[in-house]
C-alpha cells in the first residue's frame, strides 16, 4: 500500500498534466462498466416474468427498449473511451521513457558504470513498459478495482435477499481463486528479479551484434562467432527464467479452472433446484443465474485487480527507486566567479569506484589563469582520469581540487560544469547535422548567428574543404546508420568537428584530451596554432604523445604512474639527466631526424 501510495504520488500528477482527458476518459468508462450488468440484471427478469404471466405487448416493449437502448448507450459510450485510452497507452509509455532517460542522463558519470544502478535502470525499463504497463496499467486495475467493489455492493445485495447459501459459495471460490492468483504472481515477481541482469546483457549483445561502430572490429577479427555464442547463452538463460515460471505457475491455472466450472455447475443446479420447488419464479431464476455469474466474474475480477494492482506496484514502484536513486556526488550552490580560472590540485588521490589500486597518487599541481599546461606520460599514467576530476565526472578519494581558491565540490554543480570545453580521446558525434554537433541545438533553435559561427569555427577547425564538398553543407546529416544520406566523416574528421564544439561552447578552461592522435602532422600543427590563438587568455589543459604540442604550453607536467614526476619547461625538462621526459623527447624525435 505503501509503495503504491508513492506511485500515485510520483506518477499520477505528471501524468494528469501531461494529458489530462486521461484520468476523467477512465472515470467514464468505469461508470459504463458498473451500470452495464445491472440493467441486464433488473430487467431481463421483468421480460420474463411478463411473458409467462401477463403478456402485455406494451410493457414487454418498454422493457426491452429500456434494455437495447441502455446497452447500446453505455456500450458506445464505453467503447469511445477505450479507444481513447488506447491512444494515451503509447504517449504515456513514450513520455514515462523520456522521463527515465531524462534522468538517467542527470545522473553522476560516475554511475553509469555502477552495476547497481544499470540493473535498476534494466529494471525500471522493463517493470514501467513490459510488466506493468506503468501509469496506464495502474490506473486501468485502480479504476477497474473501484468499478468492480460498487458493483459488488449491488449484486451481493440482490443475491443475499433471495439465497445467501449461493451467496456463499461463490465467496468460497473467489477467496479459493484469489488466493491462486497471488501465489502465481509471487513466481512471475520471482522471474523478475532473476531475468533483469539477463535482459540486459541479452540487449547489450543484441545490439552489439548489429551496431555499424563494431562491424569493422567484427569481420577482421571474426568476432561473429564469439558475440553469436554469448547472446546463445543469455538466450538459453532467459529462455530457462521463462520456462521456469510457466511450469510452477501450471498447477495454479488448472485449479483455476476446475473451480470456474464447479461455481456455474453448483450455480444453475441449485437455483433450478429453487425454481422447481416453486420457491423462485422464472424471473428470480434468471436474475439470479445472472447475477451469480455476474458476482463470480466481479469477484474474481476484483481479486484479479488486487492481485494485479500488487504485482503492478512492485514493477513500477521500480520508478520511484530509480527516479530517487542518490547520486554519487555531493554538490554545493557557491556561484562560479566569471572570467578566467587558477586551478590547483591539492595532494589529490584517486581509485576508481569499486577498485583498489590509487591511479593518482598525491598529485600537487597548479595552474594559473591563463596559463597552458601540457600533460605528457605513457599510457595508463592517470593523465585523462586526472581531467575527469576536474571535470566532476568524479570526484577524488584524497585530497582536493581548488578553482580559483575554492573546492570545486562547494560550486553549483551545473555553473561548474559550464566552465569547461574539453575534448576527450573517446569523444562522441551523435546521429544530428554537422551544425546540430557542434552547438548541440536543434536546427529550428539557430539563428543566423549561430550559422555563422559555425562555418567560421568549422573553417578554424580545418573543416572548410570538407563542409564545402557537402551537398547540404553543415545541415548534412552524420552517420548512415541514422540515415540513408547520412556523411561518415573520417577520424581526423570527427576530431575537428569535436573541436568545433568544444570552441563553440567558449569555456573559460579548454582541455583537449590528445585532440590530435587521428590528425595527420600538418593539421595537427595546424589546429594547435589556430587553438593557441582562438583562446586568447584562457586557461588550457593539452594532453599529447605527440610531444611537438608541448612547444605551444607555458609548463609540462610529466605523469608516471599517478604521480607528477616532473614538471617544469620544455628546455628545463630535456635537460634533466635520465629525465623521462627527456627520455620520451629523445625516441620521437629520432624518428623525424
Ligand atoms: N572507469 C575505470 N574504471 C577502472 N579503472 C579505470 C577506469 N578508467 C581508467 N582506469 C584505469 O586507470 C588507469 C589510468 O587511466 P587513464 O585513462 O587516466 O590513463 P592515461 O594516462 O590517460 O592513459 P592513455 O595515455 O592511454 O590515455 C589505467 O590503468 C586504467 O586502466
Amino acid at each position: 500500500m505503501k509503495k503504491l501510495k508513492e506511485i500515485i504520488r510520483l506518477m499520477f500528477p505528471v501524468a494528469a498534466k501531461r494529458f489530462p482527458l486521461f484520468f476523467p476518459l477512465e472515470a467514464l468508462k468505469t461508470l459504463c462498466d458498473i451500470l452495464m450488468p445491472f440493467i441486464a440484471i433488473f430487467v431481463t427478469p421483468l421480460i420474463v416474468d411478463e411473458l409467462v404471466g401477463g403478456k402485455d405487448l406494451t410493457r414487454l416493449f418498454v422493457y426491452a427498449g429500456i434494455l437495447i437502448l441502455g446497452e447500446c448507450l453505455l456500450t458506445v459510450i464505453r467503447q469511445l473511451s477505450v479507444n481513447q485510452l488506447g491512444k494515451y497507452k503509447e504517449r504515456l509509455d513514450n513520455y514515462f521513457t523520456r522521463l527515465i532517460s531524462e534522468h538517467a542522463m542527470g545522473l553522476d558519470y560516475q554511475l553509469t558504470e555502477d552495476k547497481k544502478l544499470l540493473d535498476q535502470l534494466e529494471k525500471t525499463n522493463t517493470g514501467m513498459s513490459w510488466y506493468s504497463e506503468g501509469v496506464y496499467g495502474i490506473s486501468e486495475q485502480i479504476f477497474s478495482f473501484i468499478g468492480n467493489a460498487v458493483k459488488i455492493v449491488g449484486l451481493v445485495t440482490v443475491i443475499a435477499l433471495h439465497t445467501p447459501l449461493l451467496l456463499a459459495v461463490i465467496l468460497l471460490c473467489v477467496c479459493l481463486n484469489a488466493y491462486l492468483m497471488r501465489l502465481s504472481s509471487k513466481v512471475e515477481l520471482k522471474a523478475f528479479e532473476r531475468l533483469s541482469k539477463v535482459n540486459r546483457m541479452f540487449g547489450y549483445y543484441g545490439w552489439e551484434m548489429v551496431d555499424f561502430r563494431y562491424g569493422k572490429d567484427i569481420r577482421l577479427y571474426d568476432a561473429s562467432g564469439m558475440l553469436l555464442n554469448k547472446w546463445d547463452g543469455f538466450s538459453e538463460e532467459s529462455y530457462q527464467g521463462w520456462k521456469w515460471q510457466a511450469d510452477t505457475t501450471r498447477k495454479y491455472s488448472l485449479i483455476q479452472g476446475a473451480l470456474a466450472v464447479f461455481q456455474t455447475a453448483f450455480t444453475y443446479g441449485y437455483t433450478a433446484l429453487k425454481t422447481i420447488g416453486g420457491v423462485f419464479s422464472l424471473g428470480i431464476f434468471t436474475q439470479m443465474v445472472s447475477a451469480a455469474e455476474s458476482l463470480f466474474n466481479t469477484l474474481g475480477g476484483i481479486a484479479s485487480n488486487i492481485t494485479d494492482l500488487l504485482k503492478k506496484t512492485n514493477y513500477a514502484y521500480e520508478y520511484v527507486i530509480f527516479m530517487n536513486y542518490p547520486q554519487a556526488m555531493p554538490k554545493g550552490d557557491k556561484p562560479v566567479q566569471a572570467g578566467e580560472h587558477r586551478i590547483e590540485f591539492r595532494n589529490v588521490s584517486f581509485a576508481y569506484p569499486g577498485t583498489e589500486k590509487k591511479v593518482l597518487d598525491g598529485v600537487n599541481l597548479t595552474v594559473e589563469k591563463g596559463e597552458r599546461l601540457s600533460i605528457v606520460g605513457l599510457n595508463g599514467a592517470g593523465k585523462t582520469t586526472l581531467i575527469k576530476l576536474l571535470c566532476r565526472l568524479y570526484d577524488p578519494t584524497d585530497g582536493q581540487i581548488l578553482l580559483d581558491g575554492t573546492d570545486i565540490r562547494e560550486y553549483d554543480y551545473d555553473q561548474y560544469m559550464k566552465q569547461f570545453s574539453p575534448v576527450f580521446q573517446d569523444f562522441r558525434l551523435f546521429g544530428f547535422t554537422v551544425s546540430e554537433n557542434v552547438t548541440l541545438k536543434g536546427r529550428e533553435n539557430m539563428d543566423e548567428k549561430d550559422r555563422l559561427r559555425v562555418s567560421d569555427l568549422l573553417k578554424q577547425a580545418g573543416l572548410e574543404k570538407f563542409a564545402d564538398k557537402l551537398e547540404s553543407g553543415e545541415d548534412a546529416k552524420l552517420f548512415k546508420y541514422m540515415e540513408e544520406d547520412g556523411i561518415e566523416p573520417s577520424g581526423g574528421e570527427q576530431q575537428k568537428m569535436a573541436l568545433a564544439r568544444a570552441l563553440y561552447k567558449d569555456a573559460p578552461v579548454i582541455i583537449l584530451d590528445e585532440p590530435t592522435a587521428a590528425l595527420d602532422p600538418v593539421a595537427e600543427y595546424e589546429i594547435y596554432k589556430q587553438f593557441n590563438s582562438l583562446i586568447q587568455d584562457k586557461t588550457a589543459f593539452y594532453i599529447s604523445h605527440r610531444l611537438s604540442s608541448c612547444r605551444f604550453c607555458d609548463h609540462i607536467a610529466v605523469f608516471s604512474e599517478g604521480r607528477v614526476a616532473e614538471y617544469g619547461t620544455h628546455d628545463e625538462l630535456v635537460n634533466i639527466p635520465d629525465g623521462v621526459y627527456a627520455a620520451m623527447f629523445e625516441a620521437q624525435a629520432q624518428y623525424y631526424r
